[in-house]
Parts: C-alpha cells; sequence; structure tokens
C-alpha cells in the first residue's frame, strides 16, 4: 500500500486525486495539505507542509508556484520521492528542482496525460521536417478560466520540445498586441484563451505557403492528469535520486 501526501489536496486535481485513491486497492493518501479548508477529507490536513507529521512514501504535488520552494525543503529534509506537477514555475524554481533531483528522485512533468506526451514527440518530428519548408510554428492553449498561470506549462513544454528539436534557434513571442511588425522567421508564437471550464486544450499550428497542419489535444476530463499523476507516485515510490519524467513512466 503505498501512503501519499497531496500538496494542494483541497484544490481541483487535489480533489479528483483524493475520489480516485477512495477507490484504489494499492494507495491511500495518508495526509492532505491545503491552508483552503473548506472541504472534508477521509484524512488529516494540515495547513502547510511543515506541520505534516504523518509518515508516507510519495508526494503529489498540485498546488500553487510559491508553495513549491517549502514542498521541496520538506521533501529534501525527510527523503521523500516528489511528483510536481504544479505549473507557472520560474525558471530559478525549475533549477532547484533540477538540484533536489541530485538527492531525492523527483518527477516533474507539466502534463501527466498520456497523449500529450506522444503529442510532444509529434511536433518534434513535424518541426525537423516543416521548418527546412518555411513554415511558421504557432501554439494555442485554451484553459478554464479558474487558471492562474499563462501560457499554461504544456505550451511552454511544447515550445521547448519544438525549439530542441531545432537546435535551439527560435525565440517565444507570447504578445503580439505591442509591435506593430512581421513575425520574425525564427519564432514560436504561444498564445493563451481562457474561459468557461474548458479543462486542457493544445494546438500546435504548423503554417506554410498555401497549406496549414494543425496538431491538437483535448483533455476531456480532469481524471487523465489525475490518472497520470497517481501512475507517477506509484513509479516514484522506491526510486533513486533523479529527475523523472513521462518518457520515464511510458517506457519503464
Ligand atoms: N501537470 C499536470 O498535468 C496538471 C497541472 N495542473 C497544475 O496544477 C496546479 C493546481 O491546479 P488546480 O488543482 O486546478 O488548482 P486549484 O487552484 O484548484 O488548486 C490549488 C490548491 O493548492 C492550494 N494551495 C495554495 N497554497 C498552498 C500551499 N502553500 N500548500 C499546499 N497547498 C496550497 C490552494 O488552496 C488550492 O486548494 C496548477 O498549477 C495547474 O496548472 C493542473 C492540471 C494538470
Ligand atoms: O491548470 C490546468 O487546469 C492545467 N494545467 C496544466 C498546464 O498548465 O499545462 C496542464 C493541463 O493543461 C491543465
Amino acid at each position: 500500500m503505498i501512503k501519499i501526501i497531496m500538496h494542494g489536496c483541497n484544490g481541483k486535481m487535489g480533489q479528483v486525486i483524493s475520489s480516485l485513491v477512495d477507490d484504489s486497492e494499492d494507495c491511500m493518501i495518508a495526509a492532505g495539505i491545503d491552508p483552503n479548508v473548506s472541504k472534508s477529507n477521509p484524512y488529516p490536513v494540515f495547513n502547510k507542509i511543515d506541520d505534516c507529521d504523518i509518515h508516507a512514501d510519495v508526494i503529489i504535488d498540485f498546488s500553487t508556484a510559491t508553495a513549491v520552494k517549502p514542498l521541496l525543503e520538506y521533501a529534501l529534509v525527510k527523503q521523500l520521492p516528489v511528483v510536481i506537477c504544479t505549473t507557472g514555475l520560474s525558471e530559478d524554481m525549475i533549477d532547484l528542482i533540477k538540484k533536489s533531483a541530485k538527492k531525492i528522485p523527483i518527477f516533474f512533468s507539466a502534463n501527466m496525460s498520456l497523449g500529450i506526451n506522444l503529442l510532444i514527440s509529434l511536433v518534434k518530428r513535424a518541426s525537423e521536417i516543416l521548418s527546412d519548408a518555411n513554415f511558421d510554428i504557432e501554439i494555442i492553449e485554451k484553459h478554464h478560466n479558474q487558471k492562474i498561470d499563462a501560457p499554461s506549462g504544456t505550451a511552454l513544454a511544447l515550445a521547448d520540445a519544438i525549439n530542441e528539436a531545432l537546435d535551439h534557434q527560435y525565440t517565444y513571442k507570447y504578445d503580439r498586441h505591442s509591435e506593430r511588425k512581421k513575425r520574425d522567421k525564427k519564432e514560436i508564437g504561444i498564445h493563451a484563451v481562457r474561459g468557461g471550464t474548458i479543462v486542457g486544450e493544445h494546438s500546435v499550428i504548423f503554417a506554410g505557403k498555401d497549406e496549414i497542419i494543425e496538431l491538437n489535444h483535448t483533455a476531456m476530463s480532469k481524471e487523465v492528469f489525475a490518472v497520470g499523476a497517481l501512475k507517477a507516485a506509484k513509479f516514484l515510490a522506491g526510486k533513486a535520486p533523479g529527475l523523472y519524467n513521462m518518457d520515464h513512466l511510458i517506457n519503464q
């Protein structure tokens, strides 16, 4: 039985994971962490990670960017594996995650769905072929009106994967309203839409002369992320220190 600390337990994702775990026979939530105490849970909930004195095998994090630093400090002291799903992290925080992964196992992915990880490999391949043929690359992401960070972590991960495939020659253009000029060939446009209850949509557009290729992923429920996060937690518990991602999980 894998014992989980759910960091951000009373948020949307924390609650979806709580109900999935309720129906699971091989894992349980030993404790939750959330300063928002509006929900009732079948496990003890602490206001902040430092207050938690419950033994666990792994932490799953779906919280907020500022909560990740204290979480890492706690995990390092307790030598606990962490699955970090929170997005909107600064470069400094991502560096800290990489540094901490030398001492504890960390699974870090902006998108825990299987489909997005396939999309990442498809857009890499498409970029290699189409950039030589002068196709312009633009990414559009759409999310619900409660999302705080923009662009989404997934849009940035897609852009990073494309840029890696293209020898890091591209810059990112987040908004076009402030400049009156034509787009540069070596840029990836990244655009965010927010509204209603959209779970998560990502489109990568390759626009060439007289033809367009568009690769899309639509998440139909938050459960796809929760299922992925639980698989990652089970995969990570007991692993050696290191930085793991969906590729490791898929190819294990
Ligand atoms: N990697 C992935 O596949 C996915 C990542 N996300 C990301 O996960 C994060 C959470 O998403 P949602 O659940 O939709 O947001 P949410 O806003 O519904 O939940 C976040 C929860 O974290 C809590 N929180 C705030 N400060 C905290 C602290 N210091 N310690 C512990 N908990 C704290 C909040 O009170 C809230 O209950 C976001 O950054 C989102 O972008 C969301 C879905 C999928
Ligand atoms: O906030 C969300 O909801 C989501 N956030 C992640 C992101 O920023 O990429 C993943 C998913 O699209 C849902």
